[in-house]
């Protein structure tokens, strides 16, 4: 382990004088102000309910917003403006805030993500994207955004679970920092992550099986056949409801991740923001020797044109991301297969 500590971690990445790593480095630490100080609001327990209420319309990001998605956002903006961030795009937020036209760079987040978990206890997370503030802020703030994911100088995410912990990369491997209320710092538990190419786990909502293209049934069917199907091979499954929360499994053990698109109105494109969820999530599974596509095309290469579209999205394991694609690009393999699996599984509708 060369750092010990996030800030060592940083320290050294500023040495390295990769372009706008000073400000990188300097976001990230005002970033971590402010998830420990989010990170002892939702520890504080009492307040618990009071957070979970909901809070007026559908928000920008399609939902409508909880009390701690507003209060979250509220935290990050604050921390934002102590950092060199001319431009701060959010889930909770319509169009990309100008905060200092001046200043070099531009982040996208995901203040709460998981909200749905907020009342029930379990682990929810905040996502963001660092990139370079391009073109001109003042007339159009939201452009910095659109930009292939491959542009991002640094992504990661907070988890607020049984511990607080980072998932970090600034261009060189995904690591993790987990807080120490000991010590009141970020220590450094794991250090160029890699993922194994292949999983026997899958994470997907089956409660929208009825919804789904043939491909995606397919591919689900042959994990749940197990040692009796085309997998020769038995399958688990875990579904957190917190992206974030299923990423940090997936970086620990493998495993793939689906949230597809499917024939719910609005849900065309699946449900995750490619410009503050899949973005970064890309960014720092690739990182580990992972994938991440919209089922076919890889995410990074994609180039956002609004700052809430949404994007189908599988990550994870390489070889079953890759498994995913041919499941969509290969339809003879459907065309052929269907027969042999008419009366597959629980779930044929
Ligand atoms: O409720 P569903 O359909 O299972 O969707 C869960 C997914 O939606 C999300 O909660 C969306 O994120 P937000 O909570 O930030 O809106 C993902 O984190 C999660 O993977
Ligand atoms: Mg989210
Ligand atoms: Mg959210």
């Amino acid at each position: 382990m060369t750092s010990s500590t996030l800030d060592a971690f940083l320290n050294s990445h500023v040495a390295g004088g990769a372009p706008f790593a000073e400000a990188a480095a300097s976001t990230i630490r005002q970033l971590v102000t402010a998830a420990v100080t989010l990170g002892r609001t939702i520890n504080q327990g009492a307040f618990g309910l009071a957070l979970s209420g909901e809070r007026g319309d559908v928000g920008p990001g399609g939902d409508v917003p909880k009390e701690l998605d507003v209060l979250a956002d509220a935290l990050f903006i604050e921390a934002m403006r102590r950092a060199p961030v001319c431009l701060y795009a959010s889930e909770e937020l319509e169009e990309a805030a100008l905060l200092d036209p001046r200043a070099p760079l531009a982040i996208a987040i995901d203040p709460l993500d998981g909200s749905s978990n907020i009342d029930i206890n379990v682990s929810i997370g905040t996502i963001f994207s660092i990139l370079p503030a391009a073109g001109d802020p003042v007339g159009e703030p939201n452009a910095s955004f659109f930009h292939p994911g491959d542009a991002q100088l640094a992504a990661g995410f907070f988890i607020y679970g049984p511990q607080l912990a980072l998932v970090l990369s600034v261009g060189s491997g995904t690591h993790v920092f987990v807080f120490s209320a000991q010590l009141g710092v970020f220590v450094q538990t794991h250090e160029n992550l890699v993922i194994p190419p292949r999983t026997q786990e899958f994470a997907i909502n089956t409660a929208n099986y009825r919804h789904w293209d043939e491909a995606v049934r397919l591919y689900v069917d042959d994990c749940l056949k197990g040692m009796e199907g085309p997998r020769e091979k038995e399958f688990n499954m875990r579904w957190i409801a917190a992206v974030a929360a299923d990423a940090y499994r997936i970086l620990m053990r493998g495993g793939v991740y689906l949230y597809p698109g499917d024939r719910r109105r609005g849900y065309g494109e699946g449900r995750l923001r490619l410009v503050y969820e899949a973005n970064p999530i890309a960014f720092l599974i690739e990182q580990a020797c992972g994938a991440a596509t919209d089922t076919i095309n890889r995410i990074l290469d994609l180039t956002p044109t609004a700052l809430h579209q949404r994007v189908p999205l599988v990550f994870g394991s390489a070889r079953e991301v890759a498994r995913v694609g041919r499941y969509h690009t290969e339809p003879s393999n459907i065309a052929e297969r269907a027969p042999l699996f008419s009366n597959r599984g629980l779930f044929r509708a």
